[in-house]
């Protein structure tokens, strides 16, 4: 699913975020990218989608060589992936059901397909009664859940977030997780960046940690194994 080979990254101000990376994840996995901070995990997760480009080695996601993709084919590749991010990163003069089916409308999905998802995918995570809502009027967690619903109305293959629950307190947290377990056991391929000790040691999956751009472990079913 996804496959990095020598993976080296380094930014234009010579910075190398990424050494040797060496990986392979399969379908159906969950992950956590774990590491302090700066030591390259967010760089991960860019390169999977293509927003950054490696300085060397291959990487390829669901068969495709990402390094070789023309940059008008990137929108196709970004098609499989879903991504949450920390700060939601929601249309503000958009309604919740609107932001969701944006999504949709994007990829010029019939109108009727759309009106049946999107509230599909409200109801996963807990929000149709706030179709109507604008963001703002949402608390952070509820905020988080419609960026998860954008994530995933089209059926990405691998959903990516970059602490998703960085911006939340631990209960609202609990329920973003328990949204993301659910996209998991569906099949869809969960990778997640965090810092939370409280959540990697509760909801075990594999980790991966990352220190200095260099994975130092892989274990399934990991612990955290930082002190916070
Ligand atoms: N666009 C960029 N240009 C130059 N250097 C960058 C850029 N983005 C990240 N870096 C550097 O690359 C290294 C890895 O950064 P990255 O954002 O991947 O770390 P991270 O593990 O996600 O950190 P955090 O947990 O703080 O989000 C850091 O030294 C960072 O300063």
């Amino acid at each position: 699913m996804i496959k990095m080979k020598d993976v080296c990254k380094t930014y234009d101000n010579g910075v190398s975020a990424l050494n040797e990376i060496n990986i392979e994840i399969d379908r159906g996995e969950f992950v956590y990218i774990v590491g302090p901070s700066g030591a390259g995990k967010s760089t991960f997760i860019r390169l999977v989608v293509r927003e950054v480009k490696p300085t060397k080695g291959t990487i390829y996601v669901n068969d495709v060589n990402v390094n070789e993709l023309k940059e008008k084919k990137v929108p196709l590749l970004r098609r499989d992936i879903g991504v949450v991010y920390q700060d939601f990163k929601l249309l503000s003069k958009l309604t919740v059901y609107e932001n969701v089916a944006f999504a949709m409308e994007v990829i010029e999905s019939p109108p009727a397909l759309i009106r049946t998802r999107v509230m599909e995918v409200l109801d996963l995570v807990g929000l149709k009664h706030k179709a109507r809502s604008l963001p703002q009027e949402l608390s952070g967690g509820e905020q988080q859940r419609v960026s998860i619903a954008r994530a995933i109305v089209n059926n990405p293959k691998i959903v990516i977030a970059d602490e998703p629950t960085g911006n939340l307190d631990p209960d609202t947290s609990w329920g973003i997780m328990k949204v993301l377990q659910e996209i998991n056991d569906r099949g869809t391929t969960v990778i997640m960046a965090t810092h939370s000790k409280e959540i990697v040691n509760t909801f075990k999956n594999r980790v991966i940690a990352i220190e200095n751009g260099v994975i130092v472990r892989d274990e399934h079913r990991g612990e955290y194994g930082y002190e916070v």
